[in-house]
């Protein structure tokens, strides 16, 4: 019995589609295998449940492919319901929240023990690689408290630090035996405060300690707009001096996330991208696809195309 059977034009044409894209993937494989990532995965890109699956799925396709991603997550809009619904007042002063005593228990119950679970059981449908981690642990992450600048002003915000140490090394290991690390941004102070560290600043130290190839953190806008909020028109590409002169024009959560940004590519991060948190597998289509998506900070002296693979 022969067994051949002729496939409709349109189903074809989508199967070439389909090899396309995988083989254009390729060259962007083999140009970061062995790179490590670090990917900031934002509260707000976390509240849909399929997005978080799709999210998951990228990082074990960036693990099976022999890249080296590591996880720094927020959760925001988690701690601050749970703040809500414990009628604990909170509110945000240039991007940072105002952290009392009381409200920093709940940071670090909501962190630790809420969004970081969900994290590692999210990748850990895939297979046994994902361990959550504190800031806390191993001396990873100490920090010092810290005022923030509003309007030029400085604003003390509470137990909000500023990560002045990184002890990466335990998380090296975990990368060299093939797990995936999920860090949640709470730190240890010298002090013996615990500080809420923002999940952006965060994600750019632990980038910087651990000589990453790439810093991407995924929001839920596009990436940077140019003139926000009266135009949409997102900046593909900036140079981080550049950046650094836009900051302090720059608002809300945007602030310690270009801010994040700028540290990356400032302590040798070679990249550090804004992405859109909505759009599924937006990790792989800026990383392994040559259609980069949302905002790319680089070094001033950088050649906006010295990243592409040669093939
Ligand atoms: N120039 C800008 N470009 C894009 N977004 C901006 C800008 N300025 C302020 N924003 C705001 O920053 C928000 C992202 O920060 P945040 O809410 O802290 O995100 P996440 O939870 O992903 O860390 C956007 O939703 C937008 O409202
Ligand atoms: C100091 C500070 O603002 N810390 C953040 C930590 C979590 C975070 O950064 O979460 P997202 O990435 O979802 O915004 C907070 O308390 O909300």
């Amino acid at each position: 019995m022969s067994g051949t059977v002729t496939r409709p034009a349109g189903e074809r044409e989508a199967a070439l589609e389909k090899a396309a894209v995988l083989a254009e993937a390729l060259p962007w494989l083999e140009r970061f295998h062995g790179a490590t990532i670090v990917l900031k995965y934002g509260g707000n890109a976390m509240v849909d449940e399929a997005l978080g699956k799709a999210f998951a799925a990228d990082v074990m396709f960036l693990r099976m492919a022999g890249l080296r991603p590591v996880v720094v997550h927020g959760g925001g809009p988690q701690i601050s319901s749970m703040l809500e619904r414990l009628g604990i007042p909170g509110e945000f002063r240039g991007g940072y929240r105002v952290t009392s005593p009381e409200a920093m228990d709940v940071v670090r119950m909501v962190l630790t023990g809420q969004v970081q679970r969900e994290v590692v059981g999210l990748i850990n449908a895939h297979g046994p690689y994902a361990v959550g981690l504190s800031g806390e642990d191993a001396h990873l992450f100490t920090a010092e408290r810290r005022d923030v600048l509003v309007d030029g002003e400085p604003v003390d915000v509470g137990l909000v630090g500023e990560v002045v140490d990184v002890r990466p090394d335990f998380v090296k290991q975990l990368l060299d035996d093939g797990l995936v690390p999920v860090v949640s941004s709470v730190a240890r102070g010298e002090d013996g405060n615990v500080y809420n560290v923002n999940a952006d600043t965060a994600a750019a130290a632990l980038a910087v300690a651990l000589g990453a190839d790439k810093l991407v953190v995924l929001t839920d806008v596009e990436g940077l707009y140019a003139d926000w909020p009266t135009s949409d028109e997102v900046i593909r590409t900036i140079a981080v001096g550049e950046l650094e002169r836009m900051l302090p024009a720059l608002s809300s959560g945007m602030v310690p996330k270009m801010a994040a940004c700028v540290h990356a590519v400032r302590g040798g991060v070679p990249r550090a991208h804004v992405i859109d948190g909505r759009l599924p597998h937006g990790v792989l289509l800026e990383i392994v696809t040559s259609s980069g998506v949302g905002t790319m900070v680089l070094p001033d002296d950088a050649e906006l195309f010295d990243e592409e693979p040669s093939s």
